[in-house]
């Protein structure tokens, strides 16, 4: 799924209406209609009191529509108008009065704090004050208004973008934003669902159909992609029945120092589990009798220090290398990253230390090697690219970043973010349960066993971060959250590609038109 920036949306907006020779209160319609059977599927006529609290624009007037085919249903609402100013749109004007012929009274007009209604813990909130036309930061009564709902315990739905968020660029007071329990937004998730500073306030969302302009929408470049399962299927590549191992790559993981002998273990590991046909560890010689036991698959070749890397020597030409896990930041260790980095023909994916040695050194980023993958997590990120002032901040750095080193970047977090060149594509698996020490070497050796068997950089990245997360979730599935380790990450890599062409359940009725 594309993600789409309110401009765009605004003008597949006027297109469609142009195009379709409807009215764009028409379009309102749709919208609205759609958010009405979303609720009546849900509520079956259930008399909870609903208030609907609308806005002056066309937010509000999706609001005003809804209410108005709930009322024509037999629920209880109540609609008010948060008059915040006298521009009333168009087509909120046109469902005011439609809402006036069905109810024959006018909704409530709230013009400040002693309009504020009762509102129970089993009532339901819709938030239709403000959308993607958000201008400025919700001020005085209005925000008080934000922060009266948001204490209450009702459930919240927001219509479109919850109230006091912007589609597509950093919000200006975290104090006024709506803390929806649930977003119904239309046609195309917005930005601000993905990132951690706005994200918080959509916990969960769906997206509606309204039916715009399926041409000009396919010929608009998106501000990001979505990757979820149909994106996952298509990246898939079906092995063939006479493949052998060397079909596969034989892949390098170069990890590990004294006391972090595991990381090496977790990532070739993962290189296994995503199908390498080889792999071989460069560790420390400390680690050669661990590793040769808990992982008998692998090779194992050793550095001549004991409990550091030094010098990476190998006999063969690795089909992908996977560098940095645990391997410390000593000028030793950062030597033999600068003598491989110079060296190697071989596709490279670059973690955690290894990220921390080319922060600490940052001569080293000139020698890294076109696609290179960097996949550092956002402390990893800032050490590279420097402080930023909100997400949209940090986006632009590390794209500039992943421009300027040619390196397709793997910002690893809730919603990891994978940028490339001008493309952003934001992964939707993983959960909560996988903030746990070596899932990030787990992804690292997924990325390089995916890059082994000859997925392109951009692309292994970007099937390694969903299959990875996938298995996070079949994880924490089976055992909480709280219990999931990494090696549990790592043991259903399999399950991961087996879910990714699993038939879903039906859905409990057909979609809607
Ligand atoms: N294709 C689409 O995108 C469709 C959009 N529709 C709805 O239209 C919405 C966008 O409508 P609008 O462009 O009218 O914008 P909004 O309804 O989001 O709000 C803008 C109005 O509020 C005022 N305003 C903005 N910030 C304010 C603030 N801080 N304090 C006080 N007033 C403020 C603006 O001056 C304007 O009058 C969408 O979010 C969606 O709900 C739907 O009706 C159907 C189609
Ligand atoms: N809240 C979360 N939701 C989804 N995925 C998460 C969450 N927290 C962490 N992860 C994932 O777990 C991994 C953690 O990696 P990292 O921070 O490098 O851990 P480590 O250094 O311990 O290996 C990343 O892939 C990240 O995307
Ligand atoms: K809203």
């Amino acid at each position: 799924m594309k993600i789409f920036s309110s401009e765009q949306l605004y003008e597949a907006d006027k297109i469609t209406t142009e195009k379709q020779e409807i009215a764009s209160i028409e379009l309102m319609e749709r919208a609205a209609t759609q958010i009405f059977s979303w609720l009546h599927e849900r509520m079956q006529g259930a008399q909870v009191p609903i208030h609907i609290f609308c806005g002056i624009g066309n937010n509000g007037g999706d609001g005003l529509a809804v209410g108005r085919l709930l009322i024509e249903s037999g629920y209880n609402v109540t609609m008010y108008v948060v008059n915040c100013s006298d521009k009333r749109s168009k087509n909120f004007l046109i469902n005011y009065d439609r809402v006036k012929n069905v109810t024959k009274s006018w909704p409530l007009l709230m013009t400040s704090e002693e309009d504020f209604p009762d509102i129970a813990d089993e009532d339901i909130i819709i938030d239709a004050i403000f959308g993607i036309g958000l201008n400025r930061c919700p001020g005085g009564w209005v925000k008080k208004l934000i922060q009266y709902l948001n204490g209450k315990k009702a459930f919240k739905l927001a219509i479109d973008i919850p109230s006091g968020l912007y589609a597509n660029e950093p919000m200006d007071d975290v104090e006024a934003v709506l803390k929806a329990n649930h977003t119904l937004t239309f046609q195309s998730p917005k930005m601000a669902f993905f990132l951690p500073e706005t994200g918080v306030f959509v916990p969960y969302f769906e997206v509606l159909n309204i039916g715009l302009d399926e041409e000009f929408i396919l010929s608009q470049e998106p501000l990001a992609q979505l990757i979820e399962k149909p994106e996952a299927q298509r990246f898939y590549k079906q092995r063939q029945k006479y493949d052998h191992k060397g079909t596969y790559g034989h892949a390098l993981i170069v990890a590990g120092s004294y006391g972090k002998i595991g990381a090496a273990f977790l990532s070739a590991k993962s290189v296994l589990r995503a199908g390498a046909g080889l792999v071989s560890c460069f560790i420390p010689e400390c680690g050669y009798a661990i590793i040769q036991s808990s992982l008998p698959e692998a090779m194992v070749i050793t550095d001549k220090e004991d409990d550091l890397i030094t010098d990476i020597k190998i006999n063969f030409t690795p089909s992908a290398i996977g560098i940095g896990m645990g391997i410390g930041t000593n000028k030793e260790t950062v030597a033999a990253l600068e003598k491989l980095l110079k060296e190697t023909k071989s596709p490279l994916v670059i973690d955690a230390d290894g990220l921390n040695c080319l922060a600490e050194n940052k001569s080293l980023l000139k020698l890294l090697p076109k696609n290179t993958v960097l996949t550092p997590h956002l402390g990893e990120l800032e050490r590279l690219v420097g402080k930023w002032k909100n997400d949209y901040d940090r986006i632009k750095k590390t794209k500039s970043f992943a421009k300027k080193y040619g390196a397709v970047m793997v910002v690893k977090g809730a919603n990891t973010m994978t940028v490339f060149e001008d493309k952003i594509y934001i992964n939707t698996t993983g959960n909560p349960g996988m903030a746990t020490a070596g899932s990030g070497d787990v992804l690292t050796g997924l990325i390089t066993g995916l890059l082994s068997q000859g997925y392109d950089p951009l692309l292994a990245s970007v099937f390694a971060v969903y299959l990875h997360g996938s298995a996070g979730n079949i994880a924490s599935q089976e055992i909480s959250f709280e219990a999931v380790m990494a090696s549990d990450i790592v043991d259903r890599i399999g399950l991961a590609f087996i879910e990714l062409f699993a038939q879903d359940p039906m859905p409990l009725s057909e979609p809607k038109e």
